[in-house]
């Protein structure tokens, strides 16, 4: 077996259903969710409501915190499952930064998919205009180490979290007693 995954991070554009397998997930197997987007500093959560995309500078920081989010919760000897966009490689880096053997699942999906989702999902800060720029920043994880491609415009979200258990167990994952 290669490297075990002690952390998961749940990635993808806005709408791939992140939180959706994310609690999906931790109801299977009682590993601890981390609900990435909570973290946002205010003015990254006006600055999207507004209508406008986050940049680098503003996500450094978010990351940061999220990085300080995965030790507390390793510390604690917790399974910590993390809903982050980490739609960049270097964002990716900079988490795997806080814990080795961080697994990451890409909920992939198709733009129409995503558009669908956003619109339809009422009192979310994240408007369906930003769609666009989602998928522009996106750069897809596929064959980077310890990555798990998932087709979520097809496939339900319960067979997405039993998808990502099978795969967390082949890959050293162990329920806590
Ligand atoms: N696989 C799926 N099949 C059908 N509907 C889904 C699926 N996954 C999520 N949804 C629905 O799509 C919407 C977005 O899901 P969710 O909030 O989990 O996505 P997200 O990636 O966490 O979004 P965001 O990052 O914008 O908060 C919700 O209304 C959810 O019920
Ligand atoms: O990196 C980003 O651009 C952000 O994290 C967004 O992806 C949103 O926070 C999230 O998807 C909520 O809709």
């Amino acid at each position: 077996m290669s490297q075990p995954v002690t952390a998961l991070v749940i990635m993808g554009v806005s709408g791939c259903g992140k939180s959706s397998v994310s609690e999906a997930l931790c109801r299977l197997n009682g590993a601890t969710a981390i609900e990435g987007d909570s973290f946002h500093p205010a003015a990254n959560i006006e600055k999207m409501s507004a209508g406008h995309p986050l940049n680098d500078d503003d996500r450094a920081g978010w990351l940061d915190i999220l990085c300080d989010e995965l030790r507390r919760s390793l510390k604690a000897g917790e399974h910590p499952v993390l809903t982050c966009s980490a739609l960049k490689k270097k964002y990716r880096d900079h988490l795997r930064e806080a814990a080795p053997g961080l697994g990451f699942v890409f909920l992939e999906l198709t733009r129409a998919v995503a558009a669908d989702r956003v619109s339809h999902r009422p009192g979310h800060f994240m408007p369906a205009s930003l769609i666009d720029s989602q998928f522009a920043t996106l750069e897809s994880p596929k064959g980077e180490p310890l990555t798990l491609a998932l087709n979520a415009s097809e496939d339900s979200v319960e067979e997405l979290a039993e998808q990502t258990n099978a795969w967390w167990l082949q890959h050293g994952f162990e329920p806590s007693k």
